[in-house]
C-alpha cells in the first residue's frame, strides 16, 4: 500500500513542479491568476470526489461547506487572529466538519434521490442566511491579506498550488488505507462492506467530514484569491454545477479534480470571448455527466483504462511467492465452533427454515447443501447477521451472537462471502484483500492470493473476471482467519478442474488458518472433496446429516436434492 502511494504522490508532485513552472515562467498574470481559479475549483471537486466519486453519496451542498469555511477566514482576518491566511485556511476547513458531519447523519439513512434533496435543501437554505451576512469586512473595505511570500499572482498561484498537492497526495494515502477501501465497498455494497466488519455509518460519517473540510480549505482559497467575498460564489447553483462537473470527470481522480477545475473556470472564458451565453456551459456539463452516469465511466476512467490496456501489454505476470509466507494459522477456542439451534426463519408466509439445528466442529469443514429455495443463503444470513430476525439461537462457540449487527458479528469472528459479486471495482486486488483482511505484508498478501490462484496485488478488480473475484472473496475471508467462515457457493464460474483445486484449498483451510468451514454448494464433488460431514435441507428443513459418503447416499437425499425419484434411487 505504502508503495503504491509513494509512487502516485511523486507522481502528483513531479507533475506539479513542471506543470507550476511551466504555467509561472512562460504565462502572463492574467492566465497565472486564471490557472489559480482552476486550482481552488479543483480542490473544492476533490472534496466532492471524496463523498460522492468514491463514498456514492450524492452531495449537492458541496459550496455551503466552502463558504463556511471562506466566511471562517473573513472573521479571523477581523479579528486580526494570530497564524495568517495558511492556518485561518486550515481552521476554516475545521468549522467546516461538525457542518459535515450533520449532513452526514441523514445519509446514514437516505441514498439517492431523498439524499439528493435534504443536500439540495440544505444548500437553497444556506444561500438564504449567506444572503443576509455581508462579507466580514466588507463594509470597511477589509480584505483577506494574502501571506507576504506569496502576495504576487504568482505566488497566490504557488499557495494555492501546494493546498492542491497537500490534499491530493492525503488522499492519495486515504485511498489506499482501510478507511479509503472501505468508502468504495461501502459504494458498492452496504451488505458486503459489512460483512468485512466494516461499519457503515463510521465510512459514510467520515467520508462526509473529510470532505467538509477539504471543501472549507477551498472556500478559505478563495478568500485569499479574490479579498473579499459575495454570496453568490457559494450559491446553491454553483454547488450543481460542481456536482455534474464531478461526475462527468471523475473528481475523485487527481486529474479528473484538475480536469474539472479546467472545464469550470475555462468554458466561462471561452463562452465570454465568443460571446455567448454562459448557461451553455452548465448546459454541457449536465450532459457530460448524463454520458458519464449512462456509461458507467468518468472522464478519468476512460483514461486510466487506456493506460491500464497499455502497461497490461507490457507487462508479464508477477510471479509467484511462497506458501510459506501465508499469513500464520490463528487458534481459535476447542470444541463446537458454531452452534445454531432451532433456527427458523419466516419470509411472510413463506418458512425459509424451520427449526434448523447445525454444529461445525472447530477445525473442520462442513457442507451445507439442499435444492434451490431450500434455505442455504439464508441460512448464511441469518448466522452472519443480515436478517431482521429469526427464532432460535445461533452461538460463537460459547458466545451468543443475537443482538449483534452484522459488522460486529464479522468482527467477532463470523465472515462470509456471497453468491453475487459485491467487491468494489475501483479497488486493486491487494487493496481488496487488505480492506477484507486487514493489516496484511506485503508477502501475505501476494501469497494467499497466490494460494487461491488470484491475480497480483496490483490488478484493478474491474480487470478481474467474474469466476476469479469468487475466489477474491474466498481470499479475503480465509485471510482473516475468523472463527468461522461461512462460503456461499464459491465454485460457481469455475471449471472442473479450478473447482478440484479449490476443494482442496478449502480442505487446507482449518489446519493452515484455524480457521472452521461452512460450505453451501451445489458441486457434489467439492462437497465430497472439502467436507467432513454434510447436512442436507430441503424447504427449509434438515432432512440428513453426516459423512458426505453416507449422506450423499441416502433415498431421500437423492430423491429431494438430485431430483431422482424414489423407486429409481432405491
Ligand atoms: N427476501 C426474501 N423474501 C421472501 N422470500 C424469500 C426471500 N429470500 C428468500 N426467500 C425464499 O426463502 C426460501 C429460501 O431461499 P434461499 O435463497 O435461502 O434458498 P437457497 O437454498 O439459498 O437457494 P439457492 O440454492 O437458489 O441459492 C425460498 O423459498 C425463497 O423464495
Amino acid at each position: 500500500m505504502t508503495r503504491a502511494s509513494i509512487r502516485a504522490s511523486l507522481v502528483i508532485i513531479i507533475a506539479a513542479i513542471v506543470l507550476g513552472g511551466v504555467i509561472t515562467g512562460l504565462l502572463s498574470s492574467y492566465w497565472v491568476f486564471l490557472a489559480t481559479s482552476v486550482l481552488i475549483t479543483g480542490v473544492a471537486l476533490q472534496s466532492l470526489g471524496l463523498v460522492a466519486g468514491r463514498t456514492g453519496m450524492i452531495a449537492l451542498c458541496q459550496m455551503s461547506f466552502a463558504g463556511v469555511g471562506a466566511w471562517t477566514v473573513g472573521y479571523l482576518n477581523i479579528a486580526e487572529a494570530p497564524g495568517g491566511l495558511a492556518t485561518w485556511i486550515l481552521l476554516g476547513g475545521l468549522a467546516a466538519v461538525p457542518l459535515g458531519v450533520a449532513i452526514g447523519l441523514p445519509a446514514l439513512r437516505l441514498r439517492g434521490i431523498n439524499l439528493a434533496i435534504i443536500t439540495l435543501s440544505f444548500a437553497a437554505a444556506f444561500d438564504v442566511i449567506l444572503a443576509t451576512m455581508t462579507f466580514p469586512g466588507q463594509t470597511a473595505f477589509i480584505q483577506v491579506p494574502r501571506p507576504e511570500l506569496f502576495d504576487s499572482d504568482e505566488g497566490y498561484f504557488a499557495f494555492a498550488l501546494i493546498f492542491y498537492v497537500v490534499i491530493a497526495v492525503a488522499l492519495e494515502f486515504l485511498a489506499r488505507s482501510r478507511l479509503g477501501a472501505s468508502w468504495l465497498a461501502v459504494r458498492h455494497s452496504e451488505r458486503a462492506a459489512a460483512a468485512h466488519g466494516v461499519s457503515v455509518a463510521k465510512a459514510k460519517l467520515s467520508a462526509f467530514a473529510i470532505s467538509a473540510f477539504i471543501a472549507g480549505i477551498s472556500g478559505g482559497l478563495l478568500a485569499g484569491y479574490l479579498g473579499t467575498l459575495v454570496a453568490e460564489n457559494f450559491s446553491m447553483m454553483q454547488s450543481l454545477s460542481l456536482y455534474a462537473v464531478a461526475v462527468m470527470t471523475g473528481a475523485h481522480f487527481a486529474e479528473g479534480a484538475i480536469i474539472g477545475g479546467l472545464l469550470v473556470v475555462m468554458f466561462p472564458e471561452i463562452l465570454r470571448r465568443f460571446d455567448l451565453p454562459q448557461d451553455i456551459g452548465n448546459v454541457l456539463f449536465a450532459l457530460g455527466a448524463t454520458q458519464a452516469l449512462s456509461t458507467g465511466e468518468t472522464m478519468s476512467e476512460t483514461y486510466r483504462r487506456l493506460l491500464r490496456k497499455l502497461r497490461l501489454q507490457r507487462t508479464a505476470d508477477g510471479g509467484t511467492s511462497s506458501e510459506r509466507a501465508l499469513p500464520a494459522r490463528i487458534e481459535h477456542a476447542r470444541g463446537a465452533a458454531l452452534v445454531v439451534d432451532k433456527l427458523t426463519v419466516r419470509y411472510g408466509t413463506v418458512l425459509a427454515l424451520d427449526s434448523v439445528d447445525l454444529t461445525i466442529p472447530a477445525g473442520s469443514v462442513a457442507g451445507l447443501i439442499g435444492p434451490n429455495g431450500a434455505g442455504k443463503s439464508t441460512f448464511i444470513d441469518a448466522v452472519s447477521g443480515f436478517l431482521a430476525g429469526y427464532e432460535g439461537s445461533i452461538m460463537l462457540g460459547t458466545t451468543p451472537l443475537e443482538g449483534k449487527a452484522a459488522h460486529l458479528r464479522a468482527r467477532t469472528s463470523v465472515r462470509r462471502t456471497w453468491q453475487t459479486n459485491r467487491i468494489a471495482p475501483e479497488l486493486t486486488v491487494g487493496g481488496y484483500l487488505r480492506l477484507a483482511a486487514g493489516n496484511l505484508s506485503e508477502p501475505e498478501v501476494r501469497a494467499m492470493l497466490d494460494w487461491l490462484d488470484c491475480p497480483n496485488p496490483e490488478t484493478p478488480v474491474v480487470a478481474v473476471d467474474a469466476g476469479t473475484r469468487r475466489l477474491l472473496d474466498v481470499a479475503g475471508v480465509v485471510a482473516s482467519r475468523p472463527a468461522v467462515i461461512l462460503l456461499d457457493e464459491p465454485a460457481a464460474g469455475q471449471s472442473h478442474e479450478e473447482t478440484l483445486r479449490l476443494g482442496k484449498r478449502i480442505a487446507e483451510i482449518p489446519a493452515r488458518f484455524g480457521s472452521s468451514v461452512l460450505l453451501v454448494e451445489h458441486d457434489m464433488d467439492l462437497v465430497r472433496a472439502a467436507c467432513s460431514q454434510v447436512t442436507v435441507l430441503d424447504f427449509g428443513r434438515v432432512i440428513a446429516s453426516g459423512p458426505p459418503a453416507v449422506v450423499l447416499d441416502q433415498v431421500p437425499v437423492k430423491r429431494a436434492y438430485l431430483g431422482i425419484e424414489e423407486s429409481v434411487a432405491a
